[in-house]
């Protein structure tokens, strides 16, 4: 690494932003710059540093900003908002993004393409660490989970970037890896979520009761089946098989709420045209019909449409 601090700038520094921040804020030579906008929990984590609890108990030092002007130049992004948020969280930032590799450590198909048109060299990631912020400058570690990076094909960082960010991340506690081709894992992430997470949020009940009631299992089963079947037809190749994640559900996150159903408990917009709708446009590009997953798209935008309309 070059003298001077490795700079990392995190965009959007809720839960999930916040969790890769402070990991990352311990790796001695990183400096971690977050950006969001909530002024209470930017105040805190100035004022206090970032408290990590939980599935594991510190503090990081992490320099917090409620815009983006105030980013220095850096060597690596890291997005975390929710993906409607990408294109104005990385537009903001591109001045300090300029020459850095931006990976997207988000849900759902189609924000590293949003990122490519704003910075030059753009990382694919996939997460499956699950956290929340409980207050300002504290988030909960709920489930550790591996990390996966590769490269986004049209507009790939380099491969020393990719292995740079796997390495500081597993350094500061984070297991990661840097892949050839990370879109098995994200396809295998994408297909889980969008089997489980509309379900939780149309029912308002948890992964767990979702994937264990008879009924629901049955779509459950459906939309994976779907799914399936535009990954085969778009080449893609799942890294485990969907059903598997959804018995591990049962057994290891039984009671958690799914960001989506959290997203609609607080009446926010969903992440469904990432999701379900992701998985749509693909089957209506290699021509395999999804009318499971175009349902979900209906109804999750129908409940958000209803909290507006009399
Ligand atoms: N939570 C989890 O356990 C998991 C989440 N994910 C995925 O990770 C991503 C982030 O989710 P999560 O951390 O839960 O979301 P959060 O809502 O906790 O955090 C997102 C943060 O980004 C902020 N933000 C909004 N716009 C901007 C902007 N322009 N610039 C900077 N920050 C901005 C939000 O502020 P405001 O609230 O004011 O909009 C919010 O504080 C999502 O794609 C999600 O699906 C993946 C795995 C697990
Ligand atoms: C943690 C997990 C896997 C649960 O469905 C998730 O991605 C989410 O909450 O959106």
């Amino acid at each position: 690494m070059s003298p001077g601090p490795f700079r990392i700038a995190v965009l959007g520094c809720g839960a999930i932003g916040s969790l890769y921040a402070a990991h990352l804020a311990r790796v001695p030579g990183v400096e971690v710059w977050a950006v969001d906008p909530w002024r209470d929990h930017v105040e805190a984590i100035a004022a206090g540093g970032l408290t990590v609890t939980g599935q594991a108990a510190f503090t990081a030092p992490v320099h917090a900003l409620t815009s983006a002007d105030g980013l220095p130049p850096c060597a690596l992004g890291i997005v975390a908002t929710k993906s409607l948020h990408t294109r104005a969280a990385v537009t903001a930032a591109r001045h300090a993004l300029a020459d850095a590799a931006v990976v997207s450590v988000q849900n759902g198909i189609g924000n590293e393409e949003l990122i490519a048109e704003v910075v030059p060299r753009v990382i694919r990631g996939t997460i499956v660490t699950a956290g929340a912020v409980t207050a300002p400058g504290t988030v909960r570690y709920d489930a550790p989970g591996d990390s996966w990076f590769g490269p986004f094909e049209p507009q790939p960082a380099y491969p020393g970037e990719i292995g740079v960010l796997a390495g500081l991340l597993s350094e500061g506690g984070l297991r990661s890896y840097a892949v050839d081709d990370a879109r098995g894992p994200q396809w295998t992430k994408v297909v889980f979520n969008a089997a489980t997470s509309p379900l939780a949020a149309l029912t308002g009940l948890t992964v767990g009761q979702v994937c264990t009631e008879p009924a629901l299992r049955t779509q459950v089963e459906i939309l994976i089946v779907e799914a399936r079947a535009v990954c085969r037809a778009a080449g893609i190749a799942l890294t485990s098989d969907p059903a598997e994640a959804v018995e591990e559900a049962i057994r290891e996150a039984f009671g958690h709420r799914p960001s989506m159903l959290q997203d609609v408990l607080a009446r926010r917009p969903t992440e469904i045209d990432v999701l379900n709708g992701g998985i749509a446009d693909e089957g209506r590009r290699v021509g395999v019909p999804t009318p499971a997953h175009d349902a979900m798209v209906a109804l999750v935008h129908g409940l958000e449409r209803s909290w507006t309309s009399r």
